[in-house]
């Protein structure tokens, strides 16, 4: 549904695109009061029509139109698979490093403005080893459907690599984010995922302070992930 859609809208621009380019050309024919030299041109070479030259102009703007058009469109799509997880969909890792850095830098001096949660998966690799890697696959994409039930419109879900995951929540204290974040905990531990059932997954928390490097905020998160294993699992910790 969403190819289809997409396609009608690019058959749309297209169309759109080929009225404007004729629009223009004759536009320019006439505003440069091109018909007229084009007319003594056929008229002293004997081999051209006026009608030829008119259309070769347009067909040819109309084609560069639609072809540059085209590159555009195809310059985006490779953009945001540049910053797309393959298997998910969703933000990877490059692109959610570049988003907390700006977002990071973009605060001000009374910080707390912003908050990352950090989740992994519990117990993963026994999911992968009782019922393979494909089932282990499908459980990540159930996963963040579950998680992007609870979260915000303005948060981000980041896939930072294997079975853990960032949450940018932009203008987020990390109280309010530990809130968030045992909302998502509740959330995926009621839900029953095909095949597998139960799935429980353990959270780190921090605010983004300023002034402080991607590295240094992300190390705290983990070490907030690492304490909710450290203490059972299917919990959340404020680093
Ligand atoms: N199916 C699948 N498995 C992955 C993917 N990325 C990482 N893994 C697996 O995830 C497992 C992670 O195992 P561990 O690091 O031991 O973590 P865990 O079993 O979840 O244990 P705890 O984190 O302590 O709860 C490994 O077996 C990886 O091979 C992926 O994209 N798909």
């Amino acid at each position: 549904m969403k190819n289809f859609t997409s396609y009608n809208r690019q058959a749309l621009i297209d169309a759109v695109v080929l009225l404007v380019a004729v629009a223009l050309t004759g536009a320019l024919l006439h505003g440069l009061d091109a018909t007229e030299a084009l007319y003594e041109y056929s008229r002293s070479h004997e081999g051209y029509e006026l009608d030829e030259i008119i259309l070769t102009v347009a067909v040819s703007s109309i084609y560069l139109s639609v072809y540059t058009l085209r590159r555009l469109r195809n310059l985006q799509a490779l953009l945001v698979a540049a910053s797309t997880d393959p298997l998910i969909g969703i933000t990877n890792r490059r692109r959610g490093s570049d988003l907390i850095a700006a977002l990071v830098q973009g605060q001000g001096p009374n910080n707390e403005l912003a908050s990352i949660i950090m989740f992994d998966v519990d117990d993963f690799k026994r999911i992968n080893d009782d019922y393979g890697h494909d089932t282990g696959d499908e459980v990540l994409t159930e996963l963040i459907e579950v998680v992007q039930e609870e979260t915000r419109r303005m948060d981000i879900v980041i896939r930072w690599g294997g079975e853990e995951f960032i949450i940018l929540c932009p203008r987020t204290h990390a109280d309010e984010a530990c809130q968030l974040a045992e909302r998502i905990r509740i959330a995926v531990e009621r839900h029953r995922f095909r095949d597998v059932g139960q799935v429980t997954a353990s959270f780190g928390v921090t605010a983004l302070a300023p002034n402080e490097n991607l590295r240094s905020q992300v190390v705290r998160a983990d070490r907030g992930l690492y304490e909710s294993k450290r203490l059972g699992k299917n919990r959340v910790t404020m680093a």
